[in-house]
Formats: C-alpha cells, structure tokens, sequence
C-alpha cells in the first residue's frame, strides 16, 4: 500500500537570530508512515517536538534535512522541498490541520467559520452551511448560536466551532493538534466518533492527544518521538 505519509530521517533546527545565531536544534531522524484509514498518535513528554513534528507535516515549519513524503493527487510531493506556492496547494486539497485553538475572523457567523473550507473548494453556500449546520448540531453547539461570531464563545465552544471546521473537508490527510482538550465527556466521544468515520473513508490521520483514554479509542498506532529529540 502506498503510504499518505512517508516520513524518512526529517529533522529540524531552530536558528534563534536575536539570540546571535544559536542553533536549537528540536528533531532528527525522524522517520514513520501512515496509511490511508490510519491514525497515528504522536506520544512523548512535553517539549519532545510533537507539535514541531506536525508543523513540519503542515509545511509550517521547513525541515532542515530529511524528507517528508505527502500523496498528493496524481503524485507523491516532497513537502521538505516544496515551493510555498505548492505548500499552499496541497493544504487546499490533501491536508488538513485541526490547530489547538480556533482562529477566528472577526465578525463571521460560526456557521460561516465552518462552511468556509468548502466553499473555498467550490461548493455553493446553501450545501456548504447544511453541511456546517449538521456538523454543529453533532457537536451540541445549540442552532441560536450558529448566526454569532466565535469570538465570544466559551473555550469549548470555540474548540467544537474548530473541529467542525477540521472535520467538514473530504481531504484525505488530516493532523489534529490536541483535539479534545477542552471538551466534556460527551463531546470527546463524538471527536472519538468523527475520526473513526474519518479511518472509514480512508483519510490518514496523526494525532496528538495528552488523553490516554481518547488516545487508545482513536490510535491505530503510536509513534513515541522520544528516539527523535534531537537532545536525546
Ligand atoms: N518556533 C520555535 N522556535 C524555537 N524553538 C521552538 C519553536 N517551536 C518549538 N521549539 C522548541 O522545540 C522543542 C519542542 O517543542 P514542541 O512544541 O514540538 O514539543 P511538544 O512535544 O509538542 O511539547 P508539548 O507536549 O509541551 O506541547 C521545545 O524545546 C520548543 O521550545
């Protein structure tokens, strides 16, 4: 089978430049695959470079060596050597990020907030905003809300509104940055629920989540990146 993602010896280095150029470097060797319908965990205490590891995956972070191997259609794209024009490409079609806390654009109706990833890819509003409304409804946010902007909604709230709008693309690679984090137990099982459809319709997915309860219901692998800290 050929793997979403083929990670092989990526590491990365931070160059501090306020700092007279010291080098702090974060990963190396960093080296795992997911295939379609996978989820892979991200596991290793604090500061090991989960988070860095996903950024470097999203195209946010350049790596400094190594490659990281993205299924893009029609052909598999070095995302350690992409060009950001490309990088931006393939966020639009192949990879999604459920970041920790939600970005929202002031004065936009969280229904809004969700449908936008479809419209962008050329769905029509009324379909797009059905879609959002069924996916809100499924997180329990209450339809009165559905016409406010975000911003004001409490930190749950704003991680369901998130997570509707991780979870409404059909892309096919999806990375979740702490995705139950503040959420009560019945909102975690329908997080729990919405990646096992997600491993239903062949996404790859990597995962970071401090729960280890969420994280067994969800892992179809761990990947400890303790082995990859680059201070180890
Ligand atoms: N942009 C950056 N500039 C400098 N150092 C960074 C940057 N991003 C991360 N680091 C460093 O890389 C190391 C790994 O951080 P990272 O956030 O990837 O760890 P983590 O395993 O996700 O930790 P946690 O579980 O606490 O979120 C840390 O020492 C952090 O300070």
């Amino acid at each position: 089978m050929t793997a979403m993602i083929d990670i092989t010896d990526a590491g990365k280095t931070f160059t501090m430049h306020l700092q007279g150029g010291i080098e702090l470097p974060v990963v190396r060797g960093v080296t795992f695959r997911v295939n379609p319908g996978e989820c892979v965990v991200l596991s290793g205490p604090s500061g090991a470079g989960k988070s860095s590891i996903l950024k470097m995956i999203f195209g946010n972070y350049r790596c400094d060596s190594g490659r990281i191997g993205i299924r893009h259609p029609g052909q598999v794209v070095d995302l350690a050597t992409a060009e950001p024009r490309q990088v931006l490409n393939i966020r639009r079609s192949t990879i999604g990020y459920v970041s920790q806390f939600l970005r929202a654009v002031p004065r936009v109706a969280s229904i809004d907030v969700v449908a936008e990833p479809l419209i962008v890819n050329g769905m029509s509003r009324t379909d797009a905003q059905a879609r959002a409304g069924e996916l809100l409804h499924r997180l329990n946010i209450p339809e009165r809300l559905w016409q406010l902007p975000p911003a004001t909604f409490s930190g749950g709230e704003q991680q369901r509104v998130n997570i509707a709008r991780g979870f409404i693309s059909d892309l096919p690679i999806l990375l979740l940055d702490e995705p139950t984090a503040s959420l009560d137990a019945v909102n975690r099982a329908v997080v729990v629920e919405l990646v096992a459809e997600k491993k239903r319709q062949g996404v790859a997915m990597v995962a970071i989540v401090h729960d280890d309860e969420i994280r067994h219901l969800i892992a179809d692998r761990i990947v400890d990146v303790t082995s990859f800290a680059a201070a180890a």
